[in-house]
């Protein structure tokens, strides 16, 4: 049993990084908006045995705070249990959604909990010639992108790509060793970034973040807690999120991993971690971490009081 008492939350000092650094996510719902405001992520993936992953992503899509959210299934054809009490996701198989929904569309998140097969394939060679903007991959595309660099021109005319590898994954696109990658996380980020023409999320302790024209910044939130698996889903439906609100990439994208390692430190604050913290937990966390960002606090000093009710 985790400790149920009230927990003391640092929000103060958090917010005061945001207003400085990703203005955006401080920013209060104004009074006459509606789900369209925010925008329409669609994530891409959960094969059979890892729809939970597509589940992880499209919730923390939802809690980051877009307006809709779908989820398109590779194989998978009827909502499996998973998605029950999530009854706010519109579910279809992925191949129909790839051909059907793209008009309603902002942001494309394609990979969480995708196995590579030929289908997989196809649906990430229709979206990488398509004429979407904004498209993040992540987990199981980036195998994909690695071993059929030929259907993949790296000349593409996308406004915004993202593309979020692990040490493991960066090693596949770059052909070389995990720990290569490691000794040399800058040159990997960037080198990925000029490849690709893309915003790189290097994960990982002190993960590293590249634009597309290789300026590198080191994340400095997050926390142990994060090494759990379906962590990297959710920070995949948070950068979706982001980019689908009308963030611009450029703060979009650090915004979004920060946020996510803010909501890990907020968890260990409040007892939940950093050992057996969820993926799950970490989404919820995200929300009230996004909440409390917009609140406007008259007296600097003030301490938010919270109780995990949230969670
Ligand atoms: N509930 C679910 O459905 C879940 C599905 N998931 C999905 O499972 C798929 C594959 O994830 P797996 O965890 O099996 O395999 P991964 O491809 O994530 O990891 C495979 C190997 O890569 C290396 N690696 C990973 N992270 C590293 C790091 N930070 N530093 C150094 N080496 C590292 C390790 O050798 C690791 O065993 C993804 O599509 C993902 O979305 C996972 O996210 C877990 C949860
Ligand atoms: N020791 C750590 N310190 C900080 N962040 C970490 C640590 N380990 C993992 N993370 C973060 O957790 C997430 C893990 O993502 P990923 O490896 O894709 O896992 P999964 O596939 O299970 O979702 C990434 O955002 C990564 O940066």
């Amino acid at each position: 049993m985790f400790n149920r008492s009230l927990a003391l939350v640092q929000i103060d000092s958090y917010r005061a990084y945001a207003q400085q650094h990703y203005p955006s996510l401080c920013q209060p719902r104004p009074e006459n908006s509606h789900k369209g405001t925010f925008g329409t992520v669609a994530i891409v993936g959960g094969s059979k045995g890892m729809v939970g992953a597509s589940v992880l992503a499209a919730t923390s899509a939802m809690y980051t705070g877009c307006g809709k959210v779908l989820v398109g299934l590779n194989h998978v054809h009827n909502p499996p249990a998973v998605f029950h009490n999530r009854p706010e996701i519109m579910v279809d198989y992925a191949v129909d959604m790839v051909t059907n929904y793209h008009h309603i569309v902002d942001t494309w998140v394609v990979g969480c909990g995708l196995s590579k097969n030929e289908t997989a394939v196809q649906i990430l060679k229709a979206l990488w010639n398509s004429s979407i903007t904004q498209l993040v991959l992540d987990a199981g595309a980036l195998p994909i992108l690695a071993e059929h660099s030929e259907l993949f021109p790296t000349q593409h005319k996308r406004t915004d790509l993202v593309i979020t590898p692990h040490p493991g994954e960066a090693a596949k696109l770059l052909n070389v060793s995990i720990e290569r990658i490691e000794q040399n996380r800058d040159w990997a980020a960037r080198e990925l970034a000029s490849r690709y023409r893309a915003w790189v999320i290097l994960k990982g302790h002190d993960t590293l973040i590249s634009s597309a024209r290789g300026f590198l910044l080191t994340n400095p939130s997050g926390n142990a807690g994060l090494a759990t698996a379906g962590s990297g889903d959710v920070l995949a439906g948070m950068v979706g999120s982001l980019l689908a609100q009308g963030i611009e990439a450029e703060e979009a994208v650090p915004a979004a991993v920060w946020l996510h390692g803010v909501a890990a430190e907020v968890l260990v604050q409040m007892q939940i971690g950093p050992i057996g913290m969820l993926a799950g937990e970490l989404a919820e966390a995200v929300r009230w971490v996004r909440n409390q960002l917009t609140l406007i606090v008259e007296n600097e000093e003030q301490t938010t009081s919270y109780d995990k009710d949230f969670i």
